[in-house]
């Protein structure tokens, strides 16, 4: 499998190359030059596999080329069996329609690990053939931060490099991110959005001053890889649900609009999907996308759920690629468009396209509250406030009720566990898994949010690629 750039002019790349490249040399996301189809037959099969079997299983025509599917179930069974779950993303029945599909059973308590932990274990894979050093360098409002650094912290040939917006993570979050000391990772809280820090990281891989001297590397979900790994739970969740036989839709709370489009991917590859909901906070540039076809970016509005403030959504390209005829260079005037002006307005192709499978949800704070409280009272579960948004998505969203609705419960309560309290009356307890959390020592750089300092401090404290 090769990988081609949404923007049209960077080369095309195999998944290792993809992989270690992060974002294409022309700005644009790497996406797969065709998407992979399984037939009914053949997801059916798929049906009462161990996660990691399944992961391989899902994955293996995305790393042709690049690993084997043996070895990459070696990587599978690696990175699963550091969750909590045996089941790894265990799917739990709220009520007639609706489900929960917990993606919190890994280290650091929220979807990231999914995609993460088996990261980790790929840079080491081929950087280990190359011989290269890597310089990631990543955005952060507050869960992939964690997820990445405890994926990479003390794996030689990686440096970590965490941007996250100085006082916009929970306390929780800040900590899984400062209390790990190990001398690779290095945390910078900046003054300014986590859309300010997600700019400032994608400038730095088309800088020229910066990737002469660095091989710099990405852990957001503009990397393929990571959404390659999110793709698995909807087999998984479907499948237990009676896919390929019966239709099931996703409630996807969004912010950067990638775990939604590893969905789209499922669809794509042939899992019967009734509909994705997009489900965001009042930070809802997605909402109006798809609502209206206005994609403007509008001011970032702290919420409850912080690791959805969020005004521009890097994987959205990744779909306005697809539903416009795969046209990089028509796309990359589109983007340089929305760069200059701050708006963009979907052409007919893209909503249409759009439309036939994406519906959209906003949550105010009041209805991100009711969930939580809905959950607690009615089914007896803690939700946290970004799953939040995604069960008033899914309650409101008029789906048949044959239909069963999974909502991605995509970090675990104790994390947000103020706002859960103000909800409930009652506080999560935290996993033993943590630990220690809130005894540990930080360590944590702040800088102005201003690129030149940042890659200033990159450029000091890195290895160059070697
Ligand atoms: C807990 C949580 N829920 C939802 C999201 C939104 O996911 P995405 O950015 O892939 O849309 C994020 C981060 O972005 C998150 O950390
Ligand atoms: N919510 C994210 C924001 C970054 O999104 P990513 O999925 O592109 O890494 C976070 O918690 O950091």
């Amino acid at each position: 499998m090769d990988y081609i750039s949404t923007r049209g002019r960077a080369p095309a790349l195999d998944f290792a190359g993809a992989t270690l490249a992060g974002l294409a040399s022309d700005g644009g996301l790497y996406v797969p030059r065709e998407w992979p189809r399984f037939s009914a037959d053949e997801i059916a099969a798929m049906a009462g596999l161990p996660y990691a079997q399944l992961a391989a299983k899902v994955m293996a025509p995305f790393v042709a080329g690049s690993l084997t599917e043996e070895r990459l179930f070696e990587l599978t069974t690696e990175a699963y069996g550091r969750f909590a779950h045996k089941a790894v993303t265990p799917l739990v029945q709220l009520d007639e329609q609706n489900w929960l599909l917990e993606l919190f059973h890994g280290p650091t308590l929220a979807f990231k690990d999914v995609a993460l932990q088996l990261l980790g274990l790929l840079f080491e894979e081929f950087l280990g053939r190359t011989g290269q050093n890597l310089t990631i360098v990543g955005a952060t409002s507050g869960d992939t931060g964690s997820a990445a650094i405890d994926a990479v912290a003390g794996r030689d040939r990686i440096d970590i490099f965490m941007l996250h917006p100085h006082g916009r993570v929970s306390d929780v979050q800040r900590r899984q991110m400062t209390t790990v000391l190990a001398p690779n990772v290095h945390n910078i809280a900046i003054d300014g959005s986590f859309d300010d820090a997600q700019a400032m990281v994608k400038r730095m891989f088309n800088d020229s001053a910066m990737t002469d001297r660095f091989a710099i590397g990405a852990v957001n979900s503009i990397n393929w890889a990571r959404l390659m790994a999110q793709v698995v739970y909807y087999f998984a969740a479907a499948l237990q649900l009676g896919a390929p036989h019966r239709k099931v839709a996703f409630s996807v709370p969004t912010g950067n609009f990638g775990d939604v489009f590893a969905g789209y991917v499922a669809a794509q590859m042939g899992l019967p999907i009734e509909r994705l909901i997009v489900a965001t906070n009042v930070n809802d540039i997605l909402h109006r996308a798809l609502s209206n076809g206005d994609y403007s970016q509008g001011e970032v509005t702290p919420t409850a759920a912080p690791s959805m403030d969020i005004q521009v959504s890097s994987n959205f390209e990744r779909l306005l690629f697809d539903l416009g005829g795969r046209d990089g260079l028509a796309l990359a005037e589109q983007m340089a468009g929305f760069e200059a002006t701050k708006a963009m307005q979907l052409t007919n192709a893209q909503r249409e396209g759009a439309a036939a499978l994406f519906s959209s949800s906003r949550t105010d704070a009041a209805e991100m509250s009711a969930a939580i409280r809905w959950g607690w009272e009615n089914c007896g579960q803690l939700i946290d406030p970004h799953t939040a948004c995604g069960i008033h998505a899914a309650r409101t969203s008029g789906i048949d009720p044959a239909v069963p609705v999974v909502t991605l419960a995509t970090a675990h309560p104790a994390k947000f566990r103020e706002a859960v309290e103000r909800a409930t009356g009652h506080r999560p307890s935290m996993p033993s898994r943590v630990g220690d959390l809130f005894e540990r020592e930080e360590r944590c750089t702040e800088l102005p949010g201003d690129y030149d300092g940042i890659a200033e401090y990159v450029a000091t404290h890195a290895v160059p690629k070697g």
